[in-house]
């Protein structure tokens, strides 16, 4: 075997009650579609021919050193609890220490049944493993926390959605791929060993030096508050919140509906099955809160005195809204070049985004045409940019470099959603050539080449996507 992985798991020693021993399940005609080399090079992966690495991560060839493992988890799905889930179409086929130390979780999306695929066929398609290979490289570049995209592989077999479809299979990259609901599933049933032992696990993982289940809270809930703020800051729907799609690592997990916003709305859902709307962007950090206080519940099952346990938890759920506000305005006073924005601020940029909505102005390019002093072409109605501006220039007056920071924080270009389903159209039809553009040009969001502008034009209206769907 020529791809070498450096295999150093943890996970898979922990007790059979976390997991069960699964391989993948070898495909019919692996046919390599895109491998990220930097990356494989960060966790020092050799791998040789094009050929070697299809293989490996279509599944049909284990590297030596792998342990093939599906987790078991459980989780809040729209809000209703769902006791069993797990990984019924993902491996985990082990962890790597990278070059910078820390340890990485590998895992093949798309591998085949499992004993957690319930009715679901095991597989993926070309369209959402080509989707969360494109998004998840994107918010790295933006400099948002994800799992990574290493590989993608055809299986040259047909998977059976709404349609025909062809197989992928996508190889992602994770600090671990534990979730609220991996704690759920043992706080749930009451097996109150098992979530003290994966408890002591994620501490040394992910917090080491956290006091306890309460540290552990208290971290997770600070990262989540992040990573929400920075998801807004860029016109981010995640689209599926579910407690099972929320890392306890803090990264973005699952780019099943996702979608980045064209013309700001708060109320903005894409997700086909998010009828509610409980997923909208406006209502993200709300949903975060929530999902950290079934963490919270999740974790004080196994606490000595779980009344005062509970008394603690409630107040560090309840700082949460503080944080993601205090992140929320440092993020967004960036965007309309405040280095040091105060809560004074917090009128202005809640004044700008009201007046983007009434005028349908597009969040992405808005923001970037604050910094090149092109503001009110975005609105349809321009006075209502002018009445804004004068109190912004006013504001301004006291920073030092605000277009500067303001470039580095509003980026030219992102993954808009009519540009993925042209990509992916154009991969089902065997032309990847606006796949490998995009990969290109959202390498460097904070820049953009005149030859490339087009893909910072939001929808024509025969291009907008009305729903974009899960696709599982
Ligand atoms: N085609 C499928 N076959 C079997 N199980 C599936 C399939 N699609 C989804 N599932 C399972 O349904 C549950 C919820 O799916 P969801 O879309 O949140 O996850 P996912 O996209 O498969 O994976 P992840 O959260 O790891 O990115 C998970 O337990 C998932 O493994
Ligand atoms: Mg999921």
């Amino acid at each position: 075997m020529s791809v070498h992985i450096p295999f150093d798991n943890s996970f898979a020693r922990l007790p059979g009650a976390f997991f069960t021993a699964q391989s993948p399940v070898a495909v019919a005609e692996p046919g390599l579609i895109a491998f990220n080399h930097p990356l494989a090079e960060e966790l020092g992966i050799r791998a040789a021919s094009d050929t070697e690495i299809a293989q490996v991560f279509a599944g049909n060839a284990l590297p030596e050193g792998a342990e093939p493992i599906a987790q078991l988890y459980a989780g809040h799905q729209f809000g209703s609890y769902n006791p069993q889930l797990g990984d019924g179409r993902a491996v985990l086929l082990g962890e790597v220490i990278d070059t910078n130390g820390l340890r990485r979780d590998i895992q093949l999306k798309g591998s085949g049944p499992t004993p957690y695929s319930r009715r679901g066929d095991g597989r993926a398609w070309l369209g959402p493993v080509l989707r969360e290979y494109v998004v998840s490289e994107a918010m790295h570049a933006l400099g948002v926390p994800t799992t990574r995209a290493l590989a993608a592989v055809q299986t040259g077999e047909p998977v059976y959605r709404e349609s025909i479809y062809p197989g992928a299979v996508l190889t992602r990259v994770a600090a671990s791929h534990i979730r609220v609901g991996s704690f759920q599933v043992f706080a749930h049933r009451g097996q109150i060993d098992e979530l003290r032992q994966l408890t002591d696990y994620t501490i040394a993982r992910h917090a080491p030096g956290a006091d306890g289940p309460m540290g552990l809270l208290r971290h997770v809930v600070a990262a989540q508050a992040r990573l929400i703020a920075h998801w807004m800051s860029l016109g981010f729907i995640h689209g599926v919140m579910n407690t099972d799609n929320c890392t306890i690592s803090g990264e973005t997990i699952d780019y099943g509906p996702c979608a980045f916003m064209d013309d700001y709305h708060p109320g903005r859902v894409f997700s086909s099955i998010d009828q509610t709307g409980r997923y909208a962007y406006g209502n993200q950090p709300r949903i975060a809160i929530w999902n950290m206080a079934q963490f919270a519940t999740a974790l004080i099952q196994q606490m000595p005195d779980p009344q005062a346990a509970a008394d603690e938890a409630t107040q560090i759920v309840h700082d949460m809204p503080h944080l993601i506000e205090r992140a929320w305005l440092q993020r967004f006073g960036a965007k309309i070049g405040l280095a040091a924005p105060s809560f004074d601020d917090v009128p202005l940029i809640e004044d700008l985004l009201t007046r983007m909505a009434a005028n349908q102005a597009d969040f992405t390019n808005t923001f970037r045409a604050l910094a090149e002093g092109t503001g009110r072409d975005q609105f349809t109605d321009p006075a209502a940019f002018d009445a804004w501006e004068r109190t912004w220039r006013d504001r301004l007056a006291t920073e030092t470099a605000p277009e500067d920071l303001m470039m580095r924080t509003n980026p030219a270009v992102i993954a808009r959603n009519h540009r993925m389903e042209q990509m992916i159209a154009a991969a089902v039809a065997g032309d990847f050539a606006p796949f490998e553009r995009l990969m290109r040009v959202l390498a460097t969001p904070f820049s953009i080449s005149a030859e490339d502008a087009d893909l910072t034009r939001p929808p024509m209206p025969s291009e907008v996507v009305a729903a974009t769907f899960c696709g599982t």
